[in-house]
């Protein structure tokens, strides 16, 4: 690779599903303490990025909706861009520019972590164009200063969260296919945080001394309890599907997946979908695919260094 005239590289920006959701408490900063899995699909967003001379951050494909100064994307490049001219770290700082582009296809707002995806996308790219060698926790903590969900996409692996979803143990729940459908409502994850009726008082779970004897089916995900109280658009939808398979909302919502052994089943019942539900079939996987497209890339880097 030469310093001149660089080429863009791809990566993806996977969703993430909360397999169930409890929330056990409040700090005093008005965070919540959760107990949660996290599982990764095999569906994301796509980011190209180039690095470029100087020190400009460059969207080049604006996200509707979302102003540039509050796009995730700028946010992470910013910070970790700062993070290394302040700590003066090794790098070469003519070179911590970069242009940047997004093909979205994950539905904002639902529960499934694009925005905080993004972020961390971002960081582990950037960290490894850039070629800073920051460590995979120093980036999660950066990351968590972004939003709570970025330190599990930095991670890439399957975890069994506590804290406010940072503090992670690895689990490997079986890989099945999901029907992700969205009722037709936005809702923000703070208004769900804020309300006086969301459930904190969940006990906390009871491993056995062994997290992967855990039976999902027998969690529950506590803000879909509020959500399906306050929008009836999520309630119907939940109804109609739990008479296909196992559903339940992630994160704040508004998302709904549905579990199934084959594509083919997910598939089916998408098809039956009332009209105008958006909706996608993908498959959980417990390692990110972000994790094999950073480490093609630290490979190509050595190659092209001559080692
Ligand atoms: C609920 C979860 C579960 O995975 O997912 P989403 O539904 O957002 O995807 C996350 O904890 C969300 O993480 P994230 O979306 O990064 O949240 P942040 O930007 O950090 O916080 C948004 C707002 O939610 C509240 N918040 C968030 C996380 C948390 N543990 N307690 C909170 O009270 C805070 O009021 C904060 O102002
Ligand atoms: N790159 C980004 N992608 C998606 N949302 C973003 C991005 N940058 C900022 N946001 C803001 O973050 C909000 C939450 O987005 P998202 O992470 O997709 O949902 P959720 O937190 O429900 O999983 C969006 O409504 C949007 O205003």
């Amino acid at each position: 690779m030469t310093e001149t005239n660089q080429q863009f590289y791809s990566f993806p920006a996977p969703a993430k599903l909360n397999l169930f959701l409890h929330i056990i408490g409040q700090r005093s900063d008005g965070y919540h303490q959760l107990e949660t899995i996290f599982q990764f699909l095999d569906h994301s967003d796509t980011i190209e990025i180039r690095k470029t001379q100087g020190n400009s951050i460059e969207l080049l494909t604006p996200i509707d909706g979302v102003l540039h100064e509050d796009n995730l994307i700028v946010k992470a490049a910013r910070l970790l861009q700062n993070h290394l001219l302040k700590k003066n770290h090794s790098v070469n700082s003519l070179f911590l520019g970069a242009q940047i582009k997004i093909t979205k296809i994950l539905p904002m707002g639902g529960g499934l972590g694009g925005g905080s995806s993004n972020a961390a996308t971002i960081l582990l790219a950037l960290n490894t164009l850039w070629q800073a060698n920051l460590s995979t926790t120093e980036l999660a903590k950066l990351g968590l200063s972004l939003g709570a969900d970025v330190p599990i996409f930095i991670y890439g692996f399957a975890a069994f969260a506590e804290g406010v979803g940072e503090e992670l143990t690895a689990v490997y729940p079986e890989e099945s296919w999901f029907l992700v459908s969205k009722p037709n409502v936005s809702i923000s994850t703070a208004s769900i945080f804020t309300d006086a009726d969301l459930t904190r008082n969940t006990a906390k779970v009871n491993f056995n001394d062994d997290i992967g004897k855990l039976d999902i089916d027998l969690c529950h995900n506590d803000c879909q309890t509020l959500v399906i109280k306050k929008y009836p658009e999520v309630a119907k939808l939940l109804a109609w599907l739990v008479e296909y398979a196992p559903s339940r909302m992630t994160g704040t919502g508004a998302c709904i997946f549905s579990r199934f052994d084959t594509e083919q089943e997910a598939c089916r019942i998408q098809s039956l979908l009332p009209s105008g539900i958006i909706s996608f079939v993908a498959k959980g996987v417990n390692t990110s695919p972000l994790r094999s497209a950073i480490k093609n890339l630290i490979t190509l880097q050595a190659e092209n260094a001559g080692y």
